[in-house]
């Protein structure tokens, strides 16, 4: 057991485990992580707890309870642990350690500063499947004509690409001697004009197969029966081209009995994929853009590097109402860490205003890998209630007819009364 600096363990409580086959041994008075966030997190963890509380213990009539265990990162951490302290050791320590955890977002400086905590959290902890199911609850104003439509789970590589935070700055010493490397000894076609930036785009084998892997388990184990390679594979060839090659590569090397590709549907079955298959395809990203929104039913699980997933999943989030409803969670084979797609949102900070919906929805997520399904059931029946009933956060009801203004912490309560 880690020997914590300044955390303090919850009184009672137990840790979650892993099984000698994997699985998680998950008690009924867990003890879960959580880190508030920056900015707007504070409203929309308060108003995540409330809901998780509500539908544990109306799904298990007291029988299980979550036993929230403060953990710290970004501001909050500098409060706690001293100046320039985004990320203590405690914090990484004590997701190792009970292994499930929740979090709000973490802000990121634009142009210098800190690297992000966020993307240190998933490399430190090797939360290599970023997921994030995209999704359109009835009622919620969306600027397609038929956002019922998409229904997707993107599987976003969460390690690696551009956000290694390999980068050097133009002018730096470093930048120089790797400009002067690359231009005098590799002698590109065009070489590196003097001033610039240069930023390293690492993809490796092991990364993009592990992840795809995870991808196409996905879809085994929740009867979806397609995956696609989402990459700029005609561009970066042996980047993201790789991450294609390697994606097909790995689905051939564990799931030949399973997995099918694009050209063998056409070739050997008609266009008509057999009963119990996965097919397996992929579509160059600018094409991806455009094919989920003018033929979003024809994708279910999209599995991408680590920066097409990252636009990818905000834009698919728009198309079925916006960012306040848009989950996710962090895997890896030893933790998870849940969290919304969207960031610290810094100008609605403290108001009370924004949609909690993304991480309770993450929490929803996080509550069915644990395995408490019921609860979880209970999470989603107060979300689409809630929203069927017009009461709503200023992201929904500006767009809405008739519909009635919700503080964040009142649309938890509204979701609670819905369940
Ligand atoms: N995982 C993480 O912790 C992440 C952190 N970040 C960080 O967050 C900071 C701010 O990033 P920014 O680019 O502004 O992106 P944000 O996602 O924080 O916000 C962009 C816009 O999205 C809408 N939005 C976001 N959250 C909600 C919500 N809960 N309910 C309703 N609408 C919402 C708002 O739109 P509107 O203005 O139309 O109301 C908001 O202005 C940066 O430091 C960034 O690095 C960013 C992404 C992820
Ligand atoms: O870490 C950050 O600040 C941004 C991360 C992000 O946009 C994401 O994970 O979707
Ligand atoms: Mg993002």
């Amino acid at each position: 057991m880690a020997n914590f600096e300044k955390l303090k363990v919850p009184a009672t409580g137990s840790r979650i485990t892993v099984g000698a086959n994997g699985n998680l041994n998950v008690p009924a008075d867990p003890i879960i992580p959580f880190i508030e966030g920056d900015g707007t997190g504070p409203d929309i963890w308060n108003a995540t707890k409330l809901v998780l509380d509500a539908a544990v213990e109306k799904a298990y009539a007291g029988k299980r309870k979550i036993h929230w265990f403060e953990i710290y990162a970004g501001e909050k951490a500098n409060e706690v642990y001293g100046p320039n302290t985004w990320l203590p050791n405690d914090t990484l320590e004590a997701i190792k350690e009970y292994i499930v955890a929740i979090k709000g977002p973490l802000t990121t400086p634009v142009g210098g500063g800190i690297r992000s905590i966020n993307v240190a959290l998933r490399q430190e902890l090797d939360l290599y499947s970023c997921i994030r199911p995209v999704r359109w609850f009835e009622g919620v104003p969306a600027p397609v004509k038929e956002p019922g439509k998409l229904d997707v789970v993107i599987f976003r590589e969460n390690t690696e690409d551009v956000y290694s935070g390999i980068e050097y700055k133009s002018g730096s010493a470093d930048v120089e001697k790797l400009r002067n490397f690359i231009n005098t000894e590799l002698k590109p076609k065009e070489p590196i004009r003097e001033g610039s930036g240069i930023g390293i785009k690492p993809i490796s084998a092991f990364g993009s197969k592990r992840l795809v892997a995870a991808a196409i388990k996905h879809a085994i184990a929740t009867g979806r029966t397609m995956v696609t390679l989402v990459h700029k594979g005609n561009i970066m060839k042996f980047t993201e081209g790789a991450f294609r090659d390697w994606g097909y590569e790995v689905a051939k090397e564990q799931f030949a009995d399973v997995v099918i590709s694009e050209a063998d549907l056409w070739e050997k079955h008609d266009g008509k994929l057999p009963a119990g298959k996965i097919l397996i395809n992929d579509r160059i990203a600018d094409n991806m853009f455009q094919q989920i929104l003018l033929r979003p039913d024809e994708y279910q699980i999209l599995a991408t590097p680590n920066l097409n997933g990252d636009y990818l999943s905000d834009a698919a989030a728009a198309q079925v109402g916006g960012l306040g409803i848009a989950p996710g969670g962090n895997v890896g084979d030893k933790a998870a860490v849940f969290e919304a797609t969207h960031g610290t949102a810094p100008k609605y900070a403290g108001q009370d205003k924004v949609n909690p919906g993304s991480l309770i929805l993450s929490g929803e997520m996080m509550l069915r890998h644990m395995g408490w399904n019921e609860a979880a059931d209970l999470v989603v029946k107060g979300m689409e209630q809630a929203i069927l009933n017009k009461t709503v956060t200023y992201d929904f009801h500006r767009q809405m007819e008739g519909a009635t203004l919700l503080k964040a912490s009142e649309f938890a309560v509204a979701m609670c009364k819905a369940m």
